[in-house]
């Protein structure tokens, strides 16, 4: 089965060279985004033996939604500039993995439509929505209300894109606007259509440098869903976060995407892990790639991983086919790491088992 890289490869191929760039590039000088990857590499596993670690079981459940394995799909946005069946491909293929999919607010197909196609493959899929909460909270509210009626199970507010990365890529190529016929279909429709019926911009969606911790209050006493946020790298920011109630965090730096020169995921994990003490469910996202990048981090204290980029490599190459080819390419890869690892569950490994 190929690597991921081979999907990249193939995507590549495939993609409006601005739309690869989109999808592949980071912030200014991608020193982050090569580090996401790069950490990974300087780790070393060291596996436990005679543990019996036949029949192994990799299912988990996150905040009530169950997922077949500890690798979810992370939000990314405008699906349909990599595949015309676009979000309706990832979802079907996340459903027929049974893992769950973080829908970005950004996609480019209506969290209805999206939650439908998940919906023809199992009755109950584990679908989540991320939010960029906007400074019209009543304009959020009916997103919000939207994604709940759709039967999303939890919302990921991302809290790392106060103002949004410099990417240069972007920039070099003019990639301000969606190919015509593509929006961002959640902001359509909603509020008396506040922007006016162009939702095509690539940056239709506001970030909001103002949020702070009452903004989550205000989510939570909006919705009785779980609340994550997605996006933390300081120990503090996790203490403060379980302070407030939050149901998860979720360690990101937006794939090197937003404040270059922040350390790897990878890396932070384990201050992040202790802050939080097991009080709720620590995610990661950044870098995963292999099984092995999958294992250092459950070891390291994440309860899931999020997979951002190999998904989009994955709906390019071949749509729904290529997004289920490389979710089983993932999982079967963790699989394998697991048992050399001697674990037969996610939970069984251990810090122990990694070195510098
Ligand atoms: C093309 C692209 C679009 C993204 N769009 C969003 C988004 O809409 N919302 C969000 O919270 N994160 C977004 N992210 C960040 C991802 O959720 C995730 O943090 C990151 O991709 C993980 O790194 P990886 O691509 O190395 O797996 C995006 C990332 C990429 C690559
Ligand atoms: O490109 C991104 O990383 C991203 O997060 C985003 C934000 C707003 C609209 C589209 C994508």
């Amino acid at each position: 089965m190929p690597a991921v890289a081979e999907f990249e490869a193939t995507a590549r191929e495939r993609l409006d060279p601005a739309h690869y760039d989109y999808f592949a590039g980071g912030a200014q000088e991608e020193i982050t985004l090569r580090e996401n990857e790069e950490a990974y590499k300087r780790l070393r596993l060291i596996p436990r033996v005679l543990r019996g670690s036949d029949k192994r079981d990799l299912s988990v459940e996150l905040l009530g939604t169950p997922s077949s394995m500890p690798i979810l799909v992370a939000p990314t946005a405008f699906h349909r500039l990599a595949h015309p069946d676009g979000e309706l491909a990832t979802a079907r293929a996340a459903a027929r993995a049974g893992t769950i999919m973080i829908v970005s607010m950004a996609s480019t197909t209506a969290i209805e439509d999206i939650a439908a196609a998940a919906r023809e493959v199992t009755p109950d899929p584990g679908l989540w929505f991320q939010l960029y909460l906007q400074p019209d909270l009543e304009f959020t509210e009916a997103i919000v209300r939207r994604a709940e009626n759709a039967g999303v199970k939890a919302f990921v507010v991302t809290v790392d894109s106060p103002v949004l990365g410099r990417r240069e890529r972007d920039d070099r190529n003019a990639f301000h606007d969606l190919p015509a016929g593509l929006f961002v279909e959640n902001l359509r429709n909603i509020g008396e259509n506040r922007s006016g019926g162009n939702t095509s911009h690539v940056r239709e969606i506001v970030m909001s440098a103002g949020l702070n911790w009452d903004h989550i209050a205000w989510l939570r006493s909006k919705t009785k869903l779980p609340v994550l946020i997605k996006g933390v790298l300081h120990a503090e920011d996790a203490r403060l976060a379980v302070h407030h109630g939050v149901a998860g965090v979720v360690v990101s730096n937006h794939g090197g995407r937003q404040l270059d020169t922040v350390p790897a995921t990878i890396d932070v994990l384990p201050e992040i892990a202790a802050a939080v003490g097991g009080a709720v469910p620590v995610l990661l996202d950044g870098g995963i790639r292999r099984g092995t990048d999958v294992v250092k981090a459950l070891a390291l204290g994440a309860d899931a991983v999020g997979v951002g980029r190999p998904v989009v490599w994955g709906l390019a190459a071949g749509g729904r086919e290529g997004v289920s080819a490389v979710l089983d390419l993932l999982r079967a890869d963790f699989d394998q790491a697991l048992a050399l690892c001697g674990g037969r569950h996610p939970a069984d490994l251990t810090p122990d088992q990694v070195r510098r």
